[in-house]
């Protein structure tokens, strides 16, 4: 789909380091909504480094696994391991603190805010000196600690390349840097994992080589995992390590991005798409 296929050329060097061990374990995870099942004993695993697409049609639970993992919604029976350490009924904060970072479908910016307030936001939950401790902490070492943040908040302005809007208000910037902006906040708070719903939704072609750009240089440059949920089958198969695909709930395939969407049955049943 892309003019450069060579998007996923690289493994970065957290896969190529890590092995096969899981970093992100989802085990048997079910969730039910009054009468709907909105997920059914799924279980798959992310390794760390790679980039981990979860796809399948409307309503198939993309959405609802990705807030299982983010602490939003607790599953109904199952569990979500974190680098061995269980999360399952953390949360969303403390998730957040643990390390899974993440985006919505819908951009959640502050659009009253400037870009970097945005960004320094998000960066206030790593912040020690908050208001309860403030009081014990402040003096040479929250001075410090802002400064810290203050450059790791502009090394992530440099990184997605938005310097130039960096004082203006969010809401005024266009879909694509926005959307630039939404990856800046969720990066700002160190990620082990980065949860992305829908990251190139509503792209025109152009905007969706860029984000997908920025998901590719995420791993490579920071060793980032990223686990995202994606329509665009194009993107899927030029940025995915690892696919696992949900319909009605359930997980039909798991495996290689170029097994699974190569599978006839999973193309034909369960994305339209034309048999081989
Ligand atoms: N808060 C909720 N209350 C009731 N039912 C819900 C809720 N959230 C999701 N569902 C239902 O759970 C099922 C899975 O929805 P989910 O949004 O996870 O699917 P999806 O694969 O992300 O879909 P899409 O691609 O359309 O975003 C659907 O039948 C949906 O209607």
């Amino acid at each position: 789909m892309f003019a450069s296929h060579d998007l996923n050329s690289s493994p970065g060097p957290a896969l190529a380091r890590a092995g096969a061990e899981a970093l992100l374990c989802v085990r048997g995870v079910s969730l039910q909504f009054r009468g709907v099942k909105a997920l059914s004993d799924v279980s798959f695993d992310v390794r760390p480094g790679e980039i981990f697409s979860i796809i399948g049609p409307n309503g198939a639970g993309k959405t609802s696994m990705l807030n299982c993992i983010s602490g939003r919604y607790s599953p109904t029976s199952g569990s979500v391991h974190l680098q061995g350490r269980e999360i399952t009924r953390l949360h969303p904060q403390a998730r957040a603190r643990a390390g899974i970072g993440r985006t919505f479908q819908n951009l959640a910016l502050f659009g009253h805010m400037s870009v970097l307030d945005n960004i320094l936001a998000a960066r206030h939950t790593k912040l020690r000196n908050n208001f309860i401790t403030g009081g014990l902490y402040w003096g040479t070492g929250a001075r410090v600690e802002e400064m810290r943040h203050r450059e790791a908040v502009e090394e992530i302005i440099e990184f997605f390349g938005i310097a130039h809007v960096r004082h203006a208000l969010a809401g005024t910037l266009s879909y694509g840097l926005r959307k630039r902006v939404e990856l800046a906040r969720a990066l700002a708070l160190e990620p082990i994992v980065l949860l992305l719903d829908e990251p190139m939704a509503g792209m025109n072609l152009e905007e969706k080589e860029d984000v997908a750009r920025y998901v590719v240089e995420l791993r490579r440059e920071r060793g980032i995992t990223i686990a995202m949920i994606e329509h665009d089958m194009g993107v899927v198969a030029d940025v995915s390590d690892r696919i696992v695909v949900l319909n009605y709930g359930r997980k039909i395939a798991e495996g290689l991005a170029s097994d699974v969407l190569s599978d006839p049955a999973v193309k034909t049943a369960y994305l339209g798409w034309e048999a081989a």
